[in-house]
């Protein structure tokens, strides 16, 4: 039967393993419990202030690896994703945004040849004021010698290029909540229906479109902006009377999720940059469990993930919690603002601490 806004996301894998008769099925049962985890995370969002989930972990707050205040529901959801994930023997190992150390499956249940990644609660800081907030998710593949010993996984078994990832996606916990998958051919949104638990699928082979007169920045970091950012949005604001002949709209939700969920259905241009405010992080959001899936959904949807210098892709990571300058979206204005950065000489080399390596060139 061919697949309609009827199929669930269970007949959509299935449709999709039919392609790759060789596959095992142990990767749709993995993204199974990623979309379960989601499911159950998303009931707890939906209890709002008549749940007990909101809030700071521990008053007057207590900070993570990343040096920010948790949330409540940041804890809660990356137990959620823990032990929704942990026990099928799928998973050689975990990491997450809330973990200063990768997570070792527990010693009864079997490993498996996946590591997965996760930013469990992204946007967290809009829980408490009812803005949309959701769940990243990269796939890799374990190295293959952690398969054959079963040994615990280290931070090095992590760090690869986003080039590598099997699948990534996200759920988005709005108005509707909705997972959104890429496994590499392209990508596919599935809306929850409430009544059934289910994500069904009703948005195939999505594509950002190339053009836009939207973009996305928090313009309260501006004087620590570099010149190439500087230069984009100057002439997005100067409008129809500026170099690019238009008038440009702009959104912040402060939920990177979010943003790239508008940007996959309508287009537009993300960017929280590299830029000199701390100069020990060179960027806001994190490399390998919120810059490189989002970017793999992007890719996958024909829009364009980058440093701002390079394919967001491309990088080779040095740390777990790595920060990096993110720029993605539309196509044609992510290449406009890299050749930018070109014009002006912006390459890694120019700062040696922000040196990214990269892929495709070291
Ligand atoms: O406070 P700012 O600068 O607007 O930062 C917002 C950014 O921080 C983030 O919320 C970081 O994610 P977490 O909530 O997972 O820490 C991004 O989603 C978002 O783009
Ligand atoms: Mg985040
Ligand atoms: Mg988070």
């Amino acid at each position: 039967m061919p697949l309609s806004k009827r199929s669930t996301l269970t007949q959509y894998l299935i449709e999709q393993r039919r392609r790759y008769p060789a596959a095992s099925g142990e990767l749709n049962a993995l993204i199974l419990d990623v979309a379960l985890a989601c499911k159950a995370i998303a009931r707890v969002v939906a209890f709002g202030e008549l749940g007990d989930a909101l809030g700071d972990r521990v008053a007057g707050g207590e900070v993570n690896v990343q040096g920010e205040v948790q949330k409540k529901l940041d804890v809660l959801s990356n137990e959620v994703f823990l032990h929704r994930n942990e026990w099928a023997g799928h998973l050689a190992g975990m990491a997450s945004e809330e973990m200063e150390a990768p997570y070792q499956i527990p010693a009864q249940h079997p490993r498996g040849k996946y590591l997965l990644v996760f930013d469990p609660l992204d946007g967290s800081s809009n829980i408490d004021v009812n803005v949309s907030v959701g769940s990243i998710f990269s796939i890799l593949r374990a190295p293959q010698e952690v398969v054959d010993s079963g040994r615990d996984v280290t931070e090095a078994d992590f760090l690869q290029p986003g080039a590598t990832q099997v699948a990534a996606g996200y759920a988005l916990y709005g108005p509707t909540t909705m997972f959104v998958l890429t496994v590499g051919n392209g990508v596919s949104a599935f809306t929850l229906n409430p009544n059934l638990g289910e994500f069904m699928l009703t948005h195939r082979d999505l594509q950002v479109p190339a053009e836009t007169r939207e973009f996305a920045i928090n313009t309260s970091n501006s004087r620590f902006w570099e010149p190439p950012i500087k230069r984009y949005v100057d002439e997005c604001l100067a409008g129809t009377s500026g170099p690019r002949g238009k008038d440009f709209n702009m959104r912040w939700i402060a939920s990177m999720v979010a943003e790239a969920h508008r940007i996959l259905m309508r287009g537009g241009v993300f960017m929280y940059p590299r830029d000199t405010r701390e100069p020990a992080k060179p960027g806001r959001l994190r490399l390998l469990y919120e810059a490189n899936p989002i970017g793999m959904v992007m890719e996958q949807a024909g829009g364009r993930a980058s440093t701002g210098r390079q394919p967001i892709l491309g990088v080779k990571p040095a740390s777990l919690h790595q920060r990096i300058g993110l720029v993605f979206g539309s196509r044609s204005e992510v290449e406009r603002i890299e050749r930018y950065h070109h014009e002006t000489g912006q390459r890694d080399t120019a700062n040696p601490l922000f040196a990214e390596r990269s892929l495709f060139r070291d």
